[in-house]
């Protein structure tokens, strides 16, 4: 009989596809009867009075499950229990489920099979293929066969009690060596003591019944779930019963989803990048004549700006043929087309169903550290890379003129106002003029409203000292220095001397100044705007007082009105509302356009600036650090959004999340030694750049729910969606598109061999100033949360939670210096909990020290907020670790269900992050 293998595919699912499912070659077999999404069958497994092959020896046994189609005549390999150790009668933790779109059938045949390991750590679960020829040979590495039985689903779910106990019999069918028990259960149906028929007097294993189940289970409804089931891939899922101190159950449901938004949001910025990009190529472009110092330079910048344009474009067109992906695995991390994409993200999940208590959820996303895998580390990370970079530029000015990066994203800051204000302001300004000519008063005095508004934000995006010393400096680098420009309605400004170079560093910027230069010819066409506008409204009063109206002006408050061309055209009685207006917007219109064309300019001049220095390495830097954000952006808005969905209903967390914004803590495990250094400089300016990101909630107006991404570098927005019927549920003010922001911390406390290093032959001081600078964002938004929320709710809060302790524990941990401090981690999780916040995982790859970690706490919030037994501590977490679906993960990733650790690196790890036995080693096959 051939024998083939489930559970080894590259996506780590078990199942076969729903066309495989619906394939019975026309042959009628009866289903199992049950609800949509539900499991078809589950079952635990024990075994009793086994025969051991040497007398008195000790069996270490475990059973595997291998299913044969009723179609086919060949065994398929299913899954396996753990290895349950010393005992004739072991109680198997593990469970064994057929999902709802596995093709079983009361005909399907389930062949249980019994083993002896000898050698556990030789024996990792699920990793080898049986052949027909030697299954049942004791030659098999580390163990031997003990004996099998077989049933049919029918004869289970017909049997009294939802029960089966089989004759485990040798291969050739004769002898007896024991029986096993196969018990039917489900989720929720298994109350305290009800397993008593399986848990006899076995000391130490009535813990936990451990088994699979396909869909996520949301405690927040329905609609929640099918939404996040958009969002959210490929769900494996195990549950697990473990006793409380009190010897009661609690039942644990553990679920891991990739993410479609692993590839969705790198995809959306991507293009968002080249469309910057774009429109700051073409602005340099524009930029009118340059003297041929700095005509060379832009003629140098652009070729390599088109270049990176076009290899981000390329990136994109990669991107978009992979359709339907959502998952980027650990050994991808290198690879240049997916450098956007973050590394092995995921939800992970804990559901506790415990007595007494609520249902508690408690999510963590899991990815690889945003990092520049392809690029490597050789030169280090971007928190060093940009602090050398911005040095050596500040001290090298004599090619281009210095500006800070704060002035520089100031620049960006004002241009990208004016290129949304300016279109905005010409359409209401278009809305007043068809309002005059329906002469309608009221409408008239809407669209007079709106123009003003936004008129006013137009004329205050140029308050700054910036516009007039970037306008010197432009003004020195046009040929001879002379100031090319249309003329202004108002009068040319006086022209200076020619200056063909531009100055030397001056001070922190080395922003030119010239004596001959005529600084208030800017405010002249600056204030035009504002005068303009005041003659429209003083117009527009007019109108509508002649008209009959009683109402005053809307938008007259300054008192600085000039009258004159108001005046000249509203002499005529019964006028045309339209012909009075027109000349007036046009006016307005064109002196908007003066302002536009000469701050647009000498904002460009500003940024041609930034990438004039060292320009290779400048456009690297920025790629860098766009692969980063991005790797971190996908994690982020995964972990809002499936926080929004599980909090929707919660109206403290909707009044926290518009009135204070999010906190969003990471946890770091990597190194402070060789190339994880460079990934953690990387990681740090990744999240410190998600500071740059709002969301904003709009209603969904079709099934297209992925979230869309708008802005540019400096700020970004991110528009998640909402069927209506959850929308109308938000308060008010997220109705009406408030921003909402976000707190991004680290928290990093390496804790493997490399770090061991690190501690006695490195340097260990970029973990400890994150750690202490991140200590101070945490602080800040600690008060902000005291401040902001209502005094009821934080007295409340207050009670509930001794947060300022936890802080000052926090503060005191990191003060210390201590080696492998993990209470680092686990204090900065639990202030993140406490506060509403988004929990993150991270390592190099995200697979086996992050595994480590949450199943670590997964355990620990067992034992802390549900009273795991604590005789249970350590079982449990062996159980998630070795059954889990952690392993799950790295078997998807490595397609091997090992942890990648050795012996000689786990002897390094802190007590509590060592994976059981046989569960580690390197991937060998
Ligand atoms: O290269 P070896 O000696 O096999 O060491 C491994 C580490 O032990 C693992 O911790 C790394 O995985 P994580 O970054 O998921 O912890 C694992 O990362 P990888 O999966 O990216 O190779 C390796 O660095």
């Amino acid at each position: 009989m051939e024998i083939k293998e489930e559970g080894t595919s590259e996506e780590g699912q078990h199942f076969l596809s729903v066309s495989q499912a619906n394939d019975t070659g026309g042959a009628q077999f009866t289903s199992i009867q049950k609800s949509a999404n539900e499991p078809q069958l589950e079952f635990i497994l024990a075994c009793k009075d086994l025969v051991a092959p040497v007398r008195d020896r000790k069996l270490n046994t475990l059973v595997q499950i291998s299913v044969i189609h009723p179609t086919e005549q060949s065994l398929t390999r299913y899954s396996s229990t753990e290895v349950v150790e010393g005992t004739r009668d072991p109680l198997f933790l593990t469970g064994v489920i057929f999902p709802s779109e596995y093709p079983i059938y009361e005909e399907t045949k389930i062949k249980l099979t019994v083993y002896d390991v000898k050698d556990k750590s030789r024996d990792t679960v699920r990793t080898s293929v049986l052949s027909e020829h030697n299954k049942d040979s004791p030659s098999e590495v580390g163990r031997s066969f003990l004996g099998c039985a077989s049933f049919k689903v029918g004869e289970l779910l017909k049997s009294k009690e939802q029960l089966l106990s089989l004759n485990l019999r040798t291969s050739d069918g004769g002898k007896v060596v024991g029986t096993i028990e196969v018990i039917a259960v489900k989720m929720g149906e298994i109350e305290d003591g009800e397993a008593d028929h399986i848990t006899t007097d076995v000391q130490g294993q009535k813990c936990a019944l451990v088994y699979e189940c396909t869909a996520p289970e949301s405690v927040s409804g329905k609609d929640n779930l099918s939404f996040l089931n958009a969002v959210l891939k490929n769900p494996v899922c195990k549950l697990y019963r473990f006793p409380t101190s009190d010897n009661k159950w609690m039942q644990i449901r553990e679920q891991m989803s990739e993410s479609i938004l692993s590839f969705h949001i790198p995809k959306e910025l991507i293009s968002l990048h080249i469309k910057e990009d774009l429109c700051r190529n073409q602005e340099i472009k524009e930029l009118g004549e340059l003297s041929p110092h700095w005509d060379n330079l832009r003629k140098n910048v652009l070729t390599h700006c088109d270049q990176m344009v076009n290899m981000y474009q390329d990136i994109l067109t990669e991107l978009n043929k992979e359709t339907g992906s959502s998952f980027k695995s650990s050994s991808s991390k290198g690879d240049k087309t997916l450098e956007f994409v973050p590394v092995n993200l995921h939800l992970q999940r804990m559901h506790v169903h415990s007595p007494h208590l609520k249902d508690a959820l408690y999510d963590v996303i899991t990815v690889g550290a945003p990092a520049a895998h392809f690029q490597g580390f050789k030169n280090g990370g971007l928190r060093k890379l940009l602090h050398r970079f911005e040095t050596e530029r500040r001290n090298t000015g004599y090619q281009f003129i210095y500006y800070s990066p704060e002035n520089t994203a100031k620049a960006k800051e004002v241009l990208s106002n004016i290129n949304q204000l300016q279109p905005l302001i010409a359409t209401h300004a278009d809305l007043l003029l068809n309002s005059a000519s329906q002469h309608s008063p009221d409408s008239l005095k809407n669209s007079l409203k709106m123009l003003s508004e936004k008129t006013e934000l137009f004329v205050h995006a140029f308050k700054d000292q910036l516009v007039r010393s970037a306008l010197l400096a432009l003004y020195t680098a046009r040929p001879g220095g002379i100031l090319k420009k249309p003329p202004s309605p108002k009068g040319s400004p006086e022209q200076g001397p020619p200056q063909d170079q531009p100055s030397p560093v001056q001070g922190q910027d080395s922003i030119p100044h010239h004596s001959d230069y005529d600084e208030e010819e800017w405010d002249r066409v600056w204030a035009n705007v504002g005068k303009s506008l005041n003659c429209v409204i003083a117009m527009v009063d007019k109108l509508i007082e002649r008209d009959g109206g009683s109402e005053g002006s809307s938008g007259d408050k300054d008192g600085e009105k000039d009258l004159s061309l108001a005046d000249s055209t509203a002499s005529h009685p019964r006028e045309d509302w339209y012909e009075q207006l027109h000349p007036l917007i046009l006016t307005l219109k064109d002196c908007m356009g003066e302002v536009v064309s000469r701050a647009k300019q000498s904002l460009t001049f500003v940024l041609l600036q930034e990438l004039a220095y060292s320009l290779p390495q400048c456009l690297m830097l920025t790629l860098r650090r766009d692969i980063v954000f991005s790797q971190a952006l996908a994690g982020l808005v995964c972990g809002f959004t499936i926080k929004l969905h599980t909090s929707l209903h919660d109206p403290d967390f909707l009044q926290q999340l518009h009135t204070v914004g999010l906190m969003v803590q990471f946890e770091g495990l990597l190194s402070t030694y060789s190339d994880e250094i460079g990934m953690l400089e990387d990681m740090a300016v990744g999240i410190s750049d998600l500071k740059k990101v709002a969301f904003k909630i709009i209603e969904a107006k079709s099934n297209d729910v992925l979230p869309v991404v708008t802005g540019r570098r400096e700020h970004y927005v991110v528009e998640v969606k909402l069927p209506a019927r959850m929308f109308e549920s938000l308060p008010f003010q997220v109705k009406e598109g408030q921003l909402l922001r976000v707190y991004p911390v680290l928290f990093n406390v390496g804790i493997n061999e490399q770090q061991t290093l690190a501690e006695r032959f490195g340097d260990v001081s970029l973990q400890e100033s994150i750690n202490q600078e991140n200590f101070e964002l945490l602080k800040e938004y600690y008060t902000v949360f005291m401040e902001k929320l209502p005094p009821d709710y934080i007295s409340h809060f207050q009670e509930q939670n001794d947060l300022k302790g936890l802080l000052e524990n926090l503060h005191q941990n990191i003060q210390a210096k201590k080696r492998k401090n993990v209470e680092i981690m686990w204090l900065a999780a639990t202030i993140c909990r406490k506060l509403n916040g988004i929990r993150f995982t991270c390592c190099k790859s995200a697979k086996d020290r992050t595994s480590m970690s949450v199943t670590l706490e997964q355990c620990s919030i067992l034992r802390d907020e549900h009273q795991l037994h604590k005789d249970f501590f350590i079982r449990a977490l062996d159980c998630m670790r070795r059954e889990g679906c952690r392993i799950e993960n790295v078997l998807k990733n490595i397609k091997c269900r090992k942890y990648a650790f050795n012996m000689l690196q786990l002897m390094a790890f802190p007590k509590y992050y060592r994976p059981p036995e046989g569960t580690y080693g390197k991937a060998d096959t």
